[in-house]
């Protein structure tokens, strides 16, 4: 209180100096040349705490001349109680915005992992559109199908980046590139894969044909099935390693330490962990556990081993021109040297001498893995899917064979098509074979987004930071979007289009808005060019006639277990007729 008045005073004094009739006040005491201060200084500290009391007490009985300084008193005491006032408005907005944060709800453990499609979608029917449920120790928001688009799509509220990052583990990556992670992986893939699409294809259809006709002859002679996923890894990490560090980089112990790699990291972010209890029940211990482990046994010490001096002699061996002052035509001479993604890369670091610092180098690293993983994990999970559904719906089989040969360039000694990149595009049946399957393969919680700060949705408040999933299934088979037959699997629905990597409000396998994956057409030319290369030749069977999902809330990453069957095609006649 006396710290109020002692500042009162000086208010006061400042704005109204000493004046010769304040002397004949009636008040004396503390302040004998400042009456109006005396008094409220007596009377505050008698009667009240409120400044409001201290300004009715401390009106002088002959107050005319001084309405003024009594008016600022009365403006302070307003503000003061307005404060107040907003404080407790605060609090009770607050409370009603923790009644406005959507239900929580409890779905088993038991039913979340074996039938996620139907409790996920019975939860949000019930309390939806919005849900709050708790899956592997967090807490995850589930939108249906009117709020998925824009949760998608609104990237100022609704993050890509520190969404995918903390599902994938890979939180740390974002403040250690400054925000620029997936900016950089985004500019690699869009600007250093998709424009050149026509060298690439002829750069690795020989390795897709090759793997394609070790597989039927695993198969033929032992008579048994053969494990698709393993083989068609191999295959794609050896693509990829073409496209990444040069076909003169390719050899046994590459390819390996490409393939390891992969598949930790895939391991790493948890893709297989809902498929083990014990890293559903203890999250953060398994997360301890794993990552200490594989980065010690594979990343440092195989691909920091055997990739990464490989990735520094191409960077540090030679000059770059920075890819901000290249040409078109600059670009196309590289190019002609069949040009490695690692090279591009490159260009994207260099300095204004043409060099790549060693800080940048280890960068490019970081990329060249985080490249190897996007591209070798999914895209292998997503053809056997495909090559699966293919063996078990054969029907479609005779139509694709026939468009094969329709659109291939030539034929070699073996009878298997050539096909360029242009051959495959125009490949519409397969594609929309590939289409169908991409949609109605049971996708759940396949992309997310973080809240960038507290967002109405709905009748609901989302709080800042929360994870925030839509649940794919429902765009998927919504009968709104493809009416009566939504759940039927039929091709035919796309035979005018769009194509299979054409990302679009009811089609979301490659997620949608700005962030939509931008190696969607590597992924399903190479999703062609396997397919492709066994119709060439044999017909695919499952063994035993079915396969077996194996993690339903994570079909995309997680393949489905099954072997597969591969009978060689001995004429001509049976390849039209099976
Ligand atoms: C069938 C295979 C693939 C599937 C199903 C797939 C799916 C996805 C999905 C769902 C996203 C997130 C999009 C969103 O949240 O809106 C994504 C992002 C991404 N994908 Fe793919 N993807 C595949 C293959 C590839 C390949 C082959 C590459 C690399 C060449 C790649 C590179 C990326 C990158 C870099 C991102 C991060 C987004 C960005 O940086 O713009 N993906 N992918």
């Amino acid at each position: 209180m006396i710290y109020q008045q002692i500042n009162l005073a000086q208010f006061i004094e400042s704005e109204y100096p000493r004046r010769p009739e304040s002397m004949e006040s009636l008040v004396t005491g503390l302040l004998p040349h400042r009456p109006i201060l005396a008094a409220a200084a007596n009377h505050c500290a008698s009667y009240s705490k409120t400044p409001s009391l201290l300004i009715f007490h401390a009106l002088p009985a002959r107050s005319g001349h001084r309405l003024p300084i009594a008016g600022a008193l009365v403006l302070f005491a307003v503000f003061f109680l307005f404060i107040r006032q907003r404080r407790r408005w605060k609090r009770l907005s607050n409370n009603s915005q923790a009644y406005r944060c959507p239900p929580i709800i409890d779905i088993p453990e038991e039913e979340m992992f074996t039938h996620p499609q139907e409790a996920y979608e019975l939860a949000l029917l019930k309390h939806g559109p919005v849900i709050g449920v708790q899956r592997k120790g967090r807490l995850e928001y589930i939108v249906d199908e009117e709020l998925t688009k824009e949760v998608l799509a609104n990237d100022h509220d609704f993050s890509f980046e520190h969404g995918t990052a903390r599902i994938l583990n890979l939180w740390f990556l974002i403040p250690l590139s400054k925000g620029r992670f997936f900016k950089n992986l985004h500019t690699m893939v869009a600007g250093g894969i998709i424009p050149r699409m026509d060298k690439l294809v002829d750069q690795i259809f020989p390795t897709f044909k090759n793997r394609a006709k070790e597989m039927i002859d695993e198969s033929q002679l032992s008579g048994k099935g053969v494990d698709l996923f393993a083989h068609v890894h191999r295959c794609i990490a050896e693509a990829m390693l073409i496209v990444a560090l040069g076909k003169h980089n390719v050899n046994d112990l590459n390819l390996q330490v490409t393939e390891e790699t992969a598949h930790a990291i895939a391991v790493m972010t948890g893709i297989y962990q809902n498929t083990s209890p014990f890293a559903r029940t203890y999250p953060t211990l398994w997360k301890v556990v794993t990552w200490v482990r594989l980065v010690w046994e594979v990343i440092i010490f195989k691909y920091f081993w055997v990739i990464v001096p490989i990735i520094w002699k191409e960077t540090r061996s030679r000059k770059y021109r920075p890819l901000h002052t290249c040409t078109s035509d600059e670009l196309e001479e590289e190019e002609r040297h069949d040009e490695p993604l690692v090279h591009y890369i490159a260009r994207m670091y260099t300095d204004d001498q043409g060099h790549v610092s060693i800080l940048s180098t280890l960068w490019v690293s970081t990329l060249v893995l985080a490249f190897i993983f996007a591209s070798v994990h999914q895209t292998t999970a997503v053809a056997v899917w495909v090559v699966f559904e293919l063996s078990k719906r054969k029907e479609y089989i005779p139509a694709i064979r026939e468009e094969l040969s329709v659109v291939a360039d030539s034929i070699d000694n073996n009878g298997i098509q050539r096909l360029s990149y242009e051959a495959l595009r125009r490949s519409t049946t397969l594609d929309s074979f590939i289409r169908e399957v991409f949609r109605t393969k049971g996708d759940t919680l396949s992309v997310i987004r973080a809240t960038t700060h507290d967002i109405p949705l709905g009748e609901h408040i989302i709080p800042k930071d929360s994870l925030i999933c839509p649940l794919t299934s429902l765009t998927h088979r919504s009968r709104r979007i493809y009416g009566k037959g939504a759940t039927e699997f039929d091709p035919r629905r796309w035979a005018e289009g769009p194509a299979s990597s054409t990302v679009g409000q009811g089609y979301l396998p490659f997620g949608f808005g700005r962030w939509a994956c931008p190696g969607r057409i590597l992924a399903v030319t190479e999703i062609k060019m396997i397919i492709l290369a066994l119709l060439a030749t044999s017909t695919p069977e499952i063994e035993g006639g079915k396969y077996t999902v194996a993690d339903p809330l994570n079909v995309t990453s997680v393949p489905p277990l099954g072997r597969l069957l591969l009978r060689q095609i001995k004429s001509k006649s049976e390849l039209v007729h099976r």
